[in-house]
């Protein structure tokens, strides 16, 4: 496996594997790596022929008040993951290599970022929406893979590649769970054990949430409610926002007749986690992650 520092070098492996006619699937992260990020790589590797995973913990993406300098970072742990993973190249810039001097054009993607997280997190789209195009241009991948725990983030990429017309395909991919439920994140280590225990209380709301959706409950207020009632039983639970929202505009559903998606950004003493599941109504195909 390759470890790549600079574009210049990303940029001539990309021309590489191009000239031998390989496609190319990209996996972009914040490194800490798990099996929610192992899960996308496998999908790489079985859609494309050369992999490359970006490990950039992104300071454009964090607010003043965010964990930008705290973000768990581990270079050798990561790299040695990626190459068990097969994993063909990693692409670990510095701040300086990708934001060499102050960036004055960013991408600002509109309307969808006006909920969830966009409220909660001012700036964060843009930062991500941002870095993201840089990463895209700098590896120029076939396909790009998205992990649907960040729903909306998939949501404002898949945006920006329609809207800028860029020749990419966005693949969303399921939540990976651990096995008592709680979705994976680089930013489970935070949680105290007291803390991550309360935290399951996520996935037993969303799988209520579910059940009462199956058995025919449409109104948003009231799968709403329930969810709000289970998380806030547990002491150490701050609700940031409870949602269900059309899962292709991302505004406030009431009552639930179109696909839909529910999605929670909870506290657990300083930890920010946030989960989803989607309510299909139509039949068929989903629309949003296989
Ligand atoms: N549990 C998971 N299941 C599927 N995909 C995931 C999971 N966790 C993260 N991903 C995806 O991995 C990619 C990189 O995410 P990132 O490096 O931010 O990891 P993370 O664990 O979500 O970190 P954090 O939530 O603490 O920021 C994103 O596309 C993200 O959606
Ligand atoms: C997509 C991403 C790598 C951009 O920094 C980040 O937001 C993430 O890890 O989900
Ligand atoms: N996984 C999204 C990156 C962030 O929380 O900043």
């Amino acid at each position: 496996m390759r470890m790549i520092h600079t574009i210049d070098d990303m940029r001539h492996l990309v021309g590489e594997c191009r000239q031998q006619g390989k496609t190319i699937g990209f996996v972009p992260t914040m490194g800490y790596l798990h099996e929610g990020h192992m899960s996308l790589v496998r999908r790489a590797k079985a859609e494309c022929d050369f992999v490359v995973m970006s490990i950039f913990v992104n300071p454009l993406q964090f607010g003043p008040a965010e964990d930008y300098e705290q973000y768990p970072r581990n270079l050798d742990r990561d790299a040695n993951l990626a190459k068990n993973a097969g994993v063909d190249a990693i692409f670990v810039p510095s701040v300086n290599e990708m934001y060499p001097q102050k960036q004055l054009v960013f991408v600002e993607v509109e309307e969808i970022t006006n909920n969830l997280c966009g409220v909660s997190r001012p700036g964060h789209f843009r930062g991500v929406a941002t870095v993201v195009a840089k990463l895209l241009n700098i590896v120029q991948p076939d396909k790009a893979f998205f992990g649907q725990k960040d729903a909306q983030q998939v949501r404002v990429i898949q945006q920006m590649v329609q809207d800028l017309n860029m020749p990419v395909e966005i693949v969303p991919c399921p939540i990976v769970r651990e096995s008592d439920g709680l979705a994976m994140s680089s930013r489970n280590v935070y949680l105290s054990s007291e803390e991550r225990l309360q935290a399951l209380s996520i996935q037993r709301a969303l799988l209520h949430a579910e059940e009462l959706f199956k058995t025919g409950e449409r109104s948003a207020t009231v799968i709403e409610q329930q969810i709000r009632s289970i998380i806030e039983a547990e002491p150490l639970a701050e609700v940031d926002y409870i949602k269900i929202v059309d899962l292709q505009n991302l505004t406030d559903v009431s009552t639930i007749e179109d696909d839909s998606l529910l999605a929670v950004a909870v506290r657990f003493g300083g930890t920010r986690l946030i989960d989803n599941t989607i309510l299909y109504v139509k039949e068929g195909q989903p629309c949003f992650a296989q």
